[in-house]
């Protein structure tokens, strides 16, 4: 490889400040050092959580950064002692990254890795979740990539980075639905639509969306949702509006809003598991009253859907291949990192479910 050993000039989009544009600038992405593993990005989409920290709101959330967390690229270059992957491997990065070194990796306290592979003439910027996908290059741990098949469209498996694996695995691996059971589901956005569907694999008997956005009704009938409730048609809250439709509550619900979402829901039967998916700001808190839980109702939650990432993406990416879970359906929109912005809005516009981002004209 031409490039490999060499420090590589691309663009990215970097996140200066909280809530201010992403800028595209030229950024330098050093080589990947021993065990690191240097990836050239064709796709990534945005997920909610990279709104969320770009919004200051994000504890942890460190600028200037390179965001993006759910991509597919080909590696470029590793360093010594890699032995997993090789140059022209397909990958998916995957976030559950740590160095094992830097003073955040050893806090104890955090999974954003402090060591930045990136800088702009010579000022560091820093990573993001251990991926930072938001960048034409990135150079991600060898033991956060996972390899998959070659044959997979990587516009399209690129959502197996975050959002539709954690739907599912929130459903097969966290709650462990069983067939029969009411579902109800917080947010229809792609964490929300994935639930369904694993839901809707699962055998459950009914699957209740909820969401305030309308527009998300209808499409959310293909992944599996039988009935819709927007909280805005009720004055009662939307816990008793979902007792009431279910005569007693449901047996599993699923909160994939995030900020002001509903992490407070418990009403519901004895056996009830809620399962928190949606994340929120420091200061932000649940609770409940002991007798919800004495009375055995289960308060759980999840990150990626409880998935091993590098030996069971791959093997998501072959159910995609095999058409036994959907991809292609969650993809609303198509644009180019020189347009990152435009997808933000997007996002917050309703009616996005994932915008999909070309890396390379
Ligand atoms: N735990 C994890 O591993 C993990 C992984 C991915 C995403 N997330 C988090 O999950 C959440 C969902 O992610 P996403 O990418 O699907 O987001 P999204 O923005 O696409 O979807 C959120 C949905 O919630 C709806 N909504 C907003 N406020 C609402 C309210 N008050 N009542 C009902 N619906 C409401 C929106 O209309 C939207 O359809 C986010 O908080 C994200 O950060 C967590
Ligand atoms: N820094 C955030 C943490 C947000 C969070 O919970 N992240 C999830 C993944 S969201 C993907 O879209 C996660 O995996 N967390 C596990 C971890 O951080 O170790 C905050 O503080 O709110
Ligand atoms: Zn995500
Ligand atoms: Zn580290």
């Amino acid at each position: 490889m031409a490039t490999a050993g060499e420090v590589i000039t691309c663009k990215a989009a970097v996140a200066y400040e909280p809530n201010k544009p992403l800028v595209i600038e030229d950024v330098q992405v050093a080589p990947p050092q021993a065990g690191e593993v240097r990836v050239k990005i064709l796709f990534t989409a945005l997920c909610h959580t990279d709104a969320y920290t770009w919004s200051g709101k994000d504890p942890e959330g460190l600028f200037p950064c390179i965001l993006g967390h759910e991509a597919a690229g080909i590696v470029e270059s590793v360093g010594e002692g890699v032995t997993e992957v090789q140059p022209g491997d397909h990958v998916i990065p995957c976030y559950q990254a740590e160095c094992k070194e830097c003073k955040f990796c050893k806090s104890g306290k955090t999974n954003l890795c402090g060591k930045s592979r990136f800088s702009i003439n010579g000022k560091p910027i820093y990573h993001f979740m251990g991926t930072s996908t938001f960048s034409q290059y990135t150079v991600v741990h060898d033991v956060s990539v996972a390899k998959v098949d070659p044959q997979a469209p990587l516009d399209k498996v690129c959502l197996l980075g975050c959002g539709v694996p954690t739907g599912l695995g929130a459903v097969w691996n966290t709650a462990k639905v069983e067939p029969g059971a009411i579902v109800a589901i917080f947010g229809l956005g792609t964490v929300g639509l994935a639930v369904a569907e694993g839901a809707k694999s699962a055998g459950a008997s009914r699957i209740i969306g909820v969401d305030i956005d309308n527009k998300k009704f209808d499409i959310a009938k293909n992944f599996g949702v039988t009935e819709f409730v927007n909280p805005k048609d009720y004055d009662k809250p939307i816990q008793q509006v979902l007792v009431d439709l279910t005569d007693g509550g449901v047996d599993y619900s699923f909160e994939c809003i995030g900020n002001e979402g509903c992490f407070g829901m418990l009403n519901f039967q004895g056996w009830g598991t809620s399962v928190i998916i949606g994340v929120a700001a420091s200061g932000q808190e649940i609770s409940t009253r002991p007798f919800q839980l004495v009375t055995g109702r289960v308060w759980k939650g999840t990150a990626f859907g409880g998935f091993k990432s590098r030996s069971q993406v791959p093997w998501l990416v072959d159910k995609y291949m095999k058409k036994e879970i959907k991809i292609d359906e969650y993809t609303t929109h198509n644009l180019t990192l020189g347009e990152i912005n435009k997808a933000f809005d997007l996002m917050h516009e309703g009616g996005c479910l994932r915008c999909v981002l070309k890396m390379h004209e």
